[in-house]
């Protein structure tokens, strides 16, 4: 599983203090990642201790711990609403962030938006004035030219993600490549997620912009929680 970034400490108190707001009856968004997981295993000891949730798993990885963890699953097309969605990011500015370090920013944002709250779970490394991190562009195979064309004509370099231990690209859970696309500084992101959300071919990018309900940042200290504005 993917551990870059701050701490690992840092990571679990961020997501048991997301997991911790979950209230019985819940049903739940399950993010992917290293600190969303922390979050997973939280619930799965919460369910042990009685506490009646269902999952919603945003990836294989995420549906996999859930499982190990005891959390009750529901699939996305079965579950009638998300109460609460818990989830990482990669970067975050404001209210703003940049998300798919795993490829699966696509499932969670359908997740993430449905909804009623958003809960992100970070810790310091993660905080920016402004984003810049590169944003994973998930593209249909056939589409990988046209997409990486069409992001370099707005002002953005792509790389097609390669796998660590399979030669060529990394496949999504849904079959699809990755591009990720570094634009610099991202003074505008709502108006660069339009541009990119209209591409034919792109299926989904890492940008969530106005999606967050509320922040968990852990850090070796403790967990600030804030509400982001506007
Ligand atoms: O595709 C992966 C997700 O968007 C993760 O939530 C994101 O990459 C953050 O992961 P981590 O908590 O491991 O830094």
């Amino acid at each position: 599983m993917k551990t870059a970034g701050g701490s690992d400490d840092a990571k679990r108190r961020a997501g048991e203090s997301a997991a911790d707001r979950v209230h019985d009856g819940a049903v739940v968004g399950l993010g992917t990642g290293s600190t969303a997981a922390h979050a997973i295993r939280a619930l799965g000891r919460a369910v042990d201790a009685g506490l009646d949730v269902q999952g919603v798993p945003t990836s294989f990885q995420s549906r996999q711990l859930a499982r190990e963890a005891g959390v009750p699953l529901v699939d996305l097309d079965d579950a009638e609403r998300i109460d609460v969605a818990i989830d990482g990011a990669d970067q975050f500015a404001g209210a703003d962030l940049v998300k798919g370090g795993g490829a699966a920013h696509a499932r969670e944002k359908v997740v993430d938006a449905a909804a009623d709250r958003l809960l992100i779970v970070v810790d310091p490394s993660k905080r920016a004035d402004v984003l810049s991190h590169p944003v994973p562009v998930e593209v249909l195979p056939d589409a990988r030219t046209t997409v990486a064309r069409a992001v370099a004509e707005y002002g953005g370099d792509p790389t097609l993600r390669t796998a660590e231990r399979k030669d060529g690209p990394v496949v999504t859970d849904n079959g699809n490549l990755v591009l990720d696309c570094d634009f610099g500084a991202i003074t505008d992101p709502a108006t660069l997620a339009r541009q990119v959300s209209q591409t034919p071919g792109v299926v989904e990018h890492g940008l969530f912009v106005g999606l967050v309900d509320e922040f968990h940042l852990g850090s070796d200290a403790g967990v600030d929680v804030w509400e982001p504005t506007g």
